[in-house]
């Protein structure tokens, strides 16, 4: 990567990462929401809550668009004894659903619903007295607001961001509040336990022709056309089949694949290679040498990593976004995990009905690997140790959990230990990693935060909401302050 730093992107617009993500639905091992809450909650709580997310705020959709990859893939991993999947979590394969509605992108911001909604506003940080949260200081437009909450304030900034707005709010690691003079009204473990799906086995497939999802046909014009009826390339999401296994013969899976049919070769650098900050040596040493094939990847993700970030403020300055030290594969499980589950993903592409296809593997040997002898373990070490990339899934720096655990920052009412009227609902709290593509997930606890928390007050709550006033030219531009 360049500068050895990976983008951790997310969505700076109302909906969030969800309005930029490749739309994937997946509910997860259910037993691992039970631990989550530890125990206040049975697996079918989580159904209901999901189902009623899957019918109610998403709209669950087959791909509607598919190359030839996915049913040679199928049949690839009936071949190696996986099957498709049933309502329970276990090692299969199964085309992706996507949270669309007739083909378009839907997601939980599109829902009708009376909202207010200031955009282009920086909360700075949380206004709390005597362990109390009664508002949120916000920076729009130059101007710093104080904003007052009726009841109470819930922070949903995301993995990254939640963890700023507490510290800079005086809650977190004492050491690093008093190393930076913020007054420390809650030391917690804000910023810690920050855990990703990350994953390897990028353009591992080669084609001597081109499939029917390709870099040029998604500059065809006339996908438009198939787009406005649902319809067409411009449908995707960019991942045609998700796979489940374990590489320690366990019914539990430890690794997700998720088969993309572009690979990162195919739009020549143009775009992908950019977005994720591939070196120049790289680019030019190995992904180069495959312009004159398609390329597709078996992206290879661990599920369950031991390895563990952090993400803390760098100064009391609120423009400035925090140091993210990811620590990804410090420890060792996990490239043995990816070792493993590369190999796997070897066993699929040489299977026979990929060869059918006419798919190969990619032959090209990393640059600074080739010492090695090809996809041995020392080789796959050093390939995954120089490639391998996040999935965008951060979770786990406000973590829920017992109040008398040392990791828990949330308790499991969402609310911050020991300070009033202050919540956290987004993937911040999620205390591990689920088993599989998390957005589900997190939409699930928003629900279940509704229910247990919002649901009940009285519905003229917001009855006397008032916007700032702003000059008009303002307001129009910049949408400060919109009003259903
Ligand atoms: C590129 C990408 C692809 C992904 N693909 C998938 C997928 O296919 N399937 C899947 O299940 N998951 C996917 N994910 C993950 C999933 O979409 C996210 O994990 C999820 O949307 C995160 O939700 P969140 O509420 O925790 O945070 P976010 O959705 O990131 O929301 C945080 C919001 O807070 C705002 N914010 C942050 N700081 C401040 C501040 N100081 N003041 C005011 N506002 C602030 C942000 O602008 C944003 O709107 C993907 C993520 C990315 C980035």
């Amino acid at each position: 990567m360049v500068d050895k730093k990976c983008k951790l992107t997310q969505g700076k617009i109302f909906g969030g990462s969800s309005k930029l993500n490749n739309m994937i639905h997946v509910r997860g091992n259910i037993s691992h929401y039970v631990k989550w809450f530890h125990g206040k909650y049975n697996e079918d709580y989580f159904k209901q809550h999901l189902e009623y997310i899957e019918k109610n705020i998403f709209h669950l959709n087959n791909i509607q668009y598919q190359s030839e990859l996915v049913d040679a893939i199928l049949d690839a991993a009936n071949e190696l004894g996986y099957k498709e999947f049933g309502q329970n979590f276990r090692a299969n394969f199964q085309k992706t659903k996507v949270t669309q509605k007739d083909g378009k992108r839907w997601t939980t911001s599109d829902k009708d619903i009376n909202k207010y909604v200031v955009t282009n506003a920086l909360v700075e940080n949380v206004l709390i007295t005597d362990s109390i949260g009664y508002g949120v200081s916000v920076h729009i437009s130059d101007k710093i607001h104080k904003i007052f909450a009726r009841k109470g304030v819930i922070l949903s900034a995301g993995t990254l961001n939640t963890p700023k707005i507490l510290q800079l709010s005086g809650i977190g690691p004492a050491e690093l509040l008093k190393a930076l003079k913020i007054p420390v009204i809650q030391d917690l473990p804000v910023g810690h336990n920050l855990q990703d799906h990350i994953g390897s086995g990028l353009d591992l497939i080669l084609f001597n022709r081109t499939l029917s999802i390709n870099a040029a046909n998604m500059l065809n014009p006339l996908n438009l056309f198939y787009y406005l009826q649902g319809k067409g390339a411009w449908t995707t999401p960019g991942c045609e089949v998700i796979g489940f296994y374990s590489t320690k013969n366990s019914t539990n899976p430890d690794v997700q694949v998720m088969i993309l049919p572009v690979g990162i070769a195919s739009d020549r650098g143009s775009h992908l290679r950019k977005s994720l900050s591939i070196t120049d040596e790289i680019w030019h040493k190995y992904f180069t040498k495959s312009f004159d094939k398609h390329t597709s990847s078996v992206f290879t993700t661990i599920l369950h990593p031991k390895s563990k970030g952090t993400v803390y403020i760098k100064s009391k300055n609120p423009i400035i976004p925090p140091l993210v030290n990811t620590r990804y594969l410090s420890e060792k499980e996990d490239v043995d995990i990816l070792i493993a589950g590369i190999k796997i993903a070897v066993k699929l592409i040489k299977s026979d009905s990929l060869r059918n296809i006419g798919a190969q593997i990619n032959t090209n040997p990393f640059p600074g690997c080739s010492q090695y002898k090809f996809f041995s373990d020392r080789y796959l070490q050093c390939y995954i140790r120089h490639l391998t990339l996040t999935s965008y899934h951060y979770v786990g720096t406000c973590s829920m959990g017992l109040p008398e655990s040392k990791n828990s920052v949330v308790d499991t009412s969402f609310k911050v230990l020991n300070v009033k009227n202050l919540y956290v609902v987004d993937g911040s709290v999620l205390p591990t990693l689920p088993s599989g593509n998390i957005n589900a997930a997190i939409a699930m606890m928003a629900n279940i935060f509704f229910e247990t928390n919002i649901k009940r007050l009285p519905r003229n709550i917001h009855s006397s909401f008032q916007c700032h006033k702003y000059n008009k030219l303002h307001d129009y531009l910049f949408k400060v302050c919109s009003l259903d």
